[in-house]
């Protein structure tokens, strides 16, 4: 759907203040036929036999199960780190919502980019992205220093950038999208096709952290691998870490789950108690945090700041993104002109935490080049264009007056808006790099 279409659509919603709320998610098709409803039915309709009945999955807290005789390798379970029964329960629920065959979850979502990395081998070459969260960078930088991986780091957002540097040679081609903190659009469709068009045993990975599958499936538009980070969206109240791997083709899923179990990185019981709990309130989080997220981009922008963010008609990729995706997310970007007047806006802020990570119902601020992505070097953030000033919010589910008068009051008591009659105005810029 052309995005302007967007704003004629009878079906356009708004929430009771009134705020437009993000398109209905549309079905997107199940892959082997096990989701029958709507995407937020499916998040809370869960699946599986308790000899109980408990209606919740109970926590299989045991290292080990008993066995009924010594042979081996007649019961389903023998050691947690093999596997679990709450770990199972979740996985098959993960996998439904993703649209995948089969879906693992491990110990963090880079525990999850970690065993992904293990399919590579030496001299394989990796096609990734020049804005990528800070902790993804360290580990290809790992790879790269050590493990004789090829990283090439291109503008994703171009296509035919991403073709120049395709080749035989390419095994994996790494996406974000959007990429954090920069909120650049990749479009994955057209990448994935060339990618398996110059070597067809390429596989493309995409990092889905950002989203969530509340707002994409990766894996219906080409991908071969996706993966995020529990620890954002999926879970939503920063209480655990987990990272989810997704995959349809079998063989890979085994080699996946194969590492898993060699390195011990499978989600606890307890985690996967928790990520099964969040996972099924995160339509209802996400819609209130992207309506939020909206409020906020067009206030921060009718006040003349420069914004990042996919649900602004501003955002040069806005098309790309609406082509694929059912939602604009919640974590959007500003800029100030000055680092020092950024630090001193996020300082001001009181219901905004200072912290990293999004995806949680609290709302947080945070200067990416300081916290998140302070594992990237300055040479390297300059190379790439990464505004030291930029700001970053991730929006959560408070009030939404309550979080723009505190933006508005922390913009005012740091000085980088003017109060005049005429309401509040971004003060000019010194130097946006
Ligand atoms: C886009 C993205 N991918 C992956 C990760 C890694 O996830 P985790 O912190 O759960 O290891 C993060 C943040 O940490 C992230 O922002
Ligand atoms: N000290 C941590 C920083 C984690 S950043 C978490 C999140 N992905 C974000 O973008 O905020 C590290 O070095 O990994």
């Amino acid at each position: 759907m052309a995005a302007d279409d967007k704003s004629a659509n009878p079906l356009k919603r708004v929430d009771l203040d009134g705020h437009d709320l993000p398109p209905s998610p549309a079905p997107s098709s199940p892959r082997n036929g096990r989701r029958r409803y709507a995407l937020a039915t499916e998040l809370v309709y869960t699946e599986g036999k308790d000899q109980y009945g408990a209606s919740s999955t109970p926590i299989y807290q045991s290292a080990t199960f008993k066995q009924s005789s010594a042979s081996g390798g007649q019961q389903e379970y023998d050691y947690t780190r093999s596997g679990n029964p709450t770990r199972t329960h979740l996985e098959r629920h993960l996998a439904k919502i993703m649209n995948a065959n089969r879906a693992l979850a491990v110990s963090s979502g880079m525990g999850a980019l970690d065993v992904i990395s293990r399919l590579l081998r030496p001299g394989d070459e990796v096609i990734t992205g020049d804005d990528l969260y800070g902790g993804t960078h360290r580990l290809l930088t790992y790879l790269a220093t050590n493990q004789q991986i090829v990283v090439h780091h291109v503008d994703t957002t171009d296509v035919n950038a991403v073709k120049e540097r395709l080749s035989e040679k390419t095994t994996m081609v790494l996406l974000e999208t959007p990429t954090n903190p920069l909120i650049k659009i990749v479009d994955v469709p057209s990448i994935a096709r060339l990618a398996h068009e110059i070597n067809e045993r390429a596989l493309v990975v995409v990092d889905n952290t950002m989203l969530s599958p509340m707002l994409f499936n990766p894996l219906d538009v080409g991908a071969d691998i996706v993966y995020e980070s529990g620890t954002k969206y999926l879970s939503g109240h920063h209480d655990i870490m987990a990272g989810v791997i997704a995959c349809n083709d079998a063989a890979i899923a085994d080699k996946l789950y194969f590492t898993i179990n060699s390195t011990g990185c499978g989600l606890s019981p307890n985690d996967s108690f928790l990520l099964m709990r969040g996972v099924k309130t995160l339509a209802i989080r996400m819609e209130k945090q992207q309506s939020n997220a909206q409020a906020i981009a067009e206030f921060l922008e009718s006040h003349g700041f420069k914004v990042r963010y996919p649900g602004l008609k501003s955002h040069p990729q806005y098309d790309l993104h609406w082509a694929t995706a059912r939602g604009a997310g919640a974590v959007l970007s500003f800029e100030t002109g000055d680092a020092v007047l950024s630090q001193r806006i996020v300082e001001a802020a009181r219901l905004w935490t200072i912290s990293v990570s999004f995806g949680c119902v609290n709302s947080l601020i945070s200067m990416p080049c300081q916290m998140s992505h302070a594992s990237i070097d300055a040479k390297t953030r300059r190379e790439r264009q990464m505004p030291e000033d930029i700001i970053r919010l991730c929006v959560g589910i408070e009030d939404v007056d309550d979080l723009i008068e505190d933006l508005s009051r922390a913009l005012v008591q740091a000085g980088a808006v003017t109060v005049s009659l005429d309401g509040f105005q971004a003060v000019e810029p010194v130097q946006t790099q």
